[in-house]
């Protein structure tokens, strides 16, 4: 049996409760569940036939262990039966699920290589809901969240964006906004050959079609596709089970990676995603998440007598890593940190990369900045990857680094306090969001703070037990 992992790249719908527990367990009697009755209130009446239609279209059992119901993270699945670790709890095959190749083939060609999948895979969403019930689809389109259900960071308004402008997120979002655009814009000659078809489809009904993808179908080496019932499944950060495709019993499947009473919301993880990603992609964010990251952009001031040397060795030396170069974000002076759990200086602590741009930016003279591309060829030819010799530029390197971080935290935490004075027109979701953002960023940035004064009162006790 081959299992291989797809890409995941979910997204989804409503989160009306930032701050549920990460299982939003519910209790149901046993005696009920065995009589496979479930009359709990977690049920999703509108499913009930969701299930045996899906079963029905493909003519295989998809679970028998799975219902639908609605928690605080929208439609979820939940336990019917006992679930023990490694038992497969639902099986989509290929057959159910919506692909590109759902177009007919008339739209299809006519629809560039440049429109990206996500636009190209929301022209087949736009499409069937356009067919309404005539659609072969319907029951499961019709259950896909409404436009005001999503709270994607590309839906936030001006004011709701201003709470997260510090991140990097605030310029994902925008990046993204132009896609999306970009895209309409491609593909829009094509809904007007097509009026009967798409009728008069706007900006917004796109941009929603996009965000549904974005959050609720896997990529693979073949595409993008949505995969019904599996799609109702909630993420949880802390959750090893994951949405697997076998090529050779042609279905997407998952395996429960814990034990599940009857009644309990199962989980998966669509990703190690952080909190910037998350309410990005998917609309939500988790109140704690061990993914969360920070981006950072350094740059050589322009005041910098040697700015232009310091430019010309940057390029030439730092050279990426192969997951930076495949990195969308990837430039020569943006640097993600992670939180540093250990301050005492074990674990992988600040970036290489960071610091090694701090010491490069802290040289005053071209001497300096030469001793750097001597030590380099002497050493693995990385410019700046080893401790200053001159202990005190070390520190005075590492010290910038700190304040830097320092600042940047102060920022977040100036908006956290300002948020309780928003106006009323902002989603009480979207400022929790941006509250388990903000307060995750900080997290970051005060863990790598710590750790950089940590390694410079180091240092100054190194010299002076050498003097
Ligand atoms: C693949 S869909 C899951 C099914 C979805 N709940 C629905 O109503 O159709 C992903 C969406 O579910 C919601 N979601 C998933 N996990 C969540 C979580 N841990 N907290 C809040 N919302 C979550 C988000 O709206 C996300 O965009």
């Amino acid at each position: 049996m081959l299992l291989r992992a797809r890409l995941t790249n979910l997204c989804c719908s409503l989160r009306s409760v930032l701050n549920a527990p990460r299982h939003s367990c519910i209790h149901l009697k046993l005696s009920s569940l065995a009589n496979s009755q479930v009359s709990s209130s977690f049920l999703d009446n509108e499913c009930t036939d969701f299930l045996p239609w899906l079963e029905r279209k493909s003519g295989s059992r998809i679970s028998s262990t799975l219902c639908i119901g609605k928690s605080s993270y929208g439609r979820s699945l939940f336990a019917s039966k006992i679930i023990q670790t490694g038992d497969c709890i639902l099986q989509v095959p290929y057959s159910v699920q919506i692909t590109m190749d759902n177009l007919c083939p008339e739209i299809r060609s006519l629809i560039s290589d440049e429109v990206g999948n996500i636009a190209k895979l929301a022209i087949v969403i736009l499409v069937e809901q356009k067919s309404g019930e005539v659609s072969e689809w319907d029951p499961y389109i019709s259950r896909l969240p409404l436009a005001g259900e999503l709270h994607n960071t590309i839906f936030w308004s001006e004011n709701e964006l201003e709470m997260i402008c510090h991140s990097s997120v605030y310029q994902e979002t925008a990046k993204l906004k132009s896609q999306i655009k970009r895209d309409f814009l491609a593909v829009s000659p094509v809904f007007e050959c097509f009026p009967q078809i798409f009728g008069d489809f706007t900006y917004t009904d796109f941009m929603h079609a996009c965000a549904l993808v974005g959050s609720r179908a896997w990529g693979s080496m073949e595409g993008l596709s949505l995969i019904p019932f599996a799609d109702f499944l909630n993420h949880e950060g802390v959750s090893e089970a994951i949405v697997l495709s076998d090529d050779d019993k042609q279905c997407s499947e998952v395996v429960a990676d814990r034990d599940y009473a009857p009644g309990e919301q199962v989980l998966i993880s669509y990703g190690k995603f952080s909190n910037a990603t998350l309410m990005l992609d998917f609309g939500f964010t988790l109140p704690y998440n061990n993914h969360d990251e920070v981006e950072i952009q350094l740059d050589i001031p322009r005041s910098d007598l040697l700015h232009d040397m310091k430019i010309e060795l940057l390029q030439q030396y730092l050279v990426p890593t192969t997951k930076e170069m495949n990195s969308s974000k990837y430039s020569v002076n943006t640097f993600t940190i992670k939180e540093v759990r250990s301050a005492r200086g074990k674990g992988k602590g600040v970036p290489q990369s960071l610091r090694a741009f701090a010491r490069i930016l802290s040289c005053t003279t071209p001497q300096e900045l030469d001793d750097l591309v001597m030590e380099a060829a002497k050493t693995d030819g990385r410019l700046a990857r080893r401790p200053l010799n001159n202990i005190n530029k070390e520190i005075q390197a590492h010290l910038m680094l700190s304040s830097l971080f320092t600042q940047l935290s102060d920022q977040r935490i100036a908006t956290i306090k300002s948020l309780d004075s928003l106006s009323p027109s902002i989603f009480p979701v979207r400022k929790q969001m941006a509250l388990d953002l903000l307060g995750g960023e900080v997290r970051i940035l005060k863990s790598a703070s710590t750790w950089l004064e940590n390694y410079c009162s180091t240092l100054r006790l190194q010299s002076i037990e050498d003097y």
